[in-house]
């Protein structure tokens, strides 16, 4: 079998935290046996980072992905000549810029199959929107450059303890009731069993649904939600055979007991499906967009703009989600 296309790394805002742990991840390549990988662009900004955190990095310029394994060993591989002068911690023009240009071109790679998958570095969204980026998260980024539509783009979080769902993302919760519909939860869902199936290797995903309100609704009493809207998405899932259970209540749903029930938790909004992940698994939670023609997987946390350059920020999302990248694109070629 052929070897992998390596992974592009966006290196995400050089002001926040994302490329101190890019470079450490490349320190520990050996350790957590990570497959080859390569920053898109950044030599300048990697190699200040990595001192900043008293990493000993070398930086391997490379003139194509397919120099990327070879280098690998020898240093951290880059291609492309953008760069940054930035400062830790102050987000500036020139740092999204990059951003949005390392970004660009490692998703580019991705759709080119240049690269197996993609992981992306955080950005900090209103900064970046401020700059020229103009997709609400990289989710859409990512979505738009593959050519997928938005709607069939999904976010999920995914850690050792349990993966969830959001069916709404970046948006005000006030906005939330009326974007539920029936055709959102259907198609997302549809999406989410497909992705598990694709690039998980759960041949039949049991998928537990949140209620929106408290008690699920309590028989309408505290909302209607759930008797409108969820309820029907899930019983036509049931009739094509997808094993959807709920709307369940959702504060009960993430306990320890509850978790082995599903192989993943359908949440109606942002915060109902990432305060799970990152109560349980911060460190080692990864974001992944699924519904894509190419992989992509970010690490769950933000810019973290308040610890960079300190050494504080623990590297272990980014290495989960280099380690799960590589895992899915795998599960992808051997289907
Ligand atoms: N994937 C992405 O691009 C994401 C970007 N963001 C962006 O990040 C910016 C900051 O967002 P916040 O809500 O403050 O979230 P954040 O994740 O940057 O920070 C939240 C808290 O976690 C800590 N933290 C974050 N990463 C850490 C790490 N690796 N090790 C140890 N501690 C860590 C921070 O110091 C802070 O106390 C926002 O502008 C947001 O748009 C947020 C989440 C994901
Ligand atoms: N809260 C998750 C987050 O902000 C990540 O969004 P995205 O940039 O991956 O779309």
């Amino acid at each position: 079998m052929t070897r992998l296309a390596p992974i592009a790394v966006s290196l995400g805002d050089p002001a926040g935290v994302g490329p101190e742990l890019v470079a450490e991840a490349w320190t520990r390549r050996e350790s957590e046996r990570l497959l080859p990988f390569f920053a898109s662009g950044g030599a300048s900004v990697l190699a200040s980072a990595a001192e900043r955190r008293g990493l000993s990095l070398r930086v391997t310029a490379i003139a194509h992905p397919s120099e990327a394994a070879e280098a690998f060993s020898r240093g951290l591989p880059v291609l492309g000549g953008h760069d940054a002068e930035y400062r830790p911690g102050e987000p500036d023009e020139q740092g999204a810029r990059f951003a949005l240009a390392s970004l660009t071109q490692a998703a580019a790679l991705a759709v080119r199959h240049e690269a197996s998958a993609i992981v992306t570095g955080p950005i900090a969204k209103s900064h970046m929107a401020r700059h020229g980026f103009t997709q609400p998260g990289q989710t859409e980024f990512v979505a738009d450059a593959s050519g997928t539509s938005r709607k069939a783009a999904v976010m999920m979080l995914a850690g050792p303890s349990l993966r969830t769902v959001p069916l709404t993302v970046h948006t005000a919760l006030a906005d939330v009731p009326s974007l539920l519909s029936i055709d959102l939860i259907v198609s997302r869902i549809r999406v989410v069993a497909a992705s598990l199936r694709r690039d998980f290797g759960v041949e039949q995903p049991r998928i537990a649904v949140t209620g929106l309100n408290p008690h699920a609704g309590e028989d309408g009493r505290m909302g209607t939600e759930e008797q409108r809207v969820i309820g029907p998405a899930l019983d036509l899932l049931r009739q094509d055979g997808f094993a959807v259970s709920g709307p369940h209540p959702a504060d009960a749903l993430f306990a320890a007991h509850e978790r082995g029930r599903y192989d993943v938790a359908v949440c109606m909004y942002h915060d109902q499906a990432l305060i799970p992940i990152k109560t349980l698994d911060f460190d080692q939670g990864v974001n992944v967009t699924l519904g894509l023609p190419i992989v992509r997987t970010s690490p769950d946390h933000g810019t973290a703009f308040g610890i960079a350059g300190t050494g504080q920020a623990s590297a272990g999302a980014t290495i989960a989600a280099l380690r799960m990248a590589g895992e899915c694109a795998s599960y992808r070629r051997e289907r």
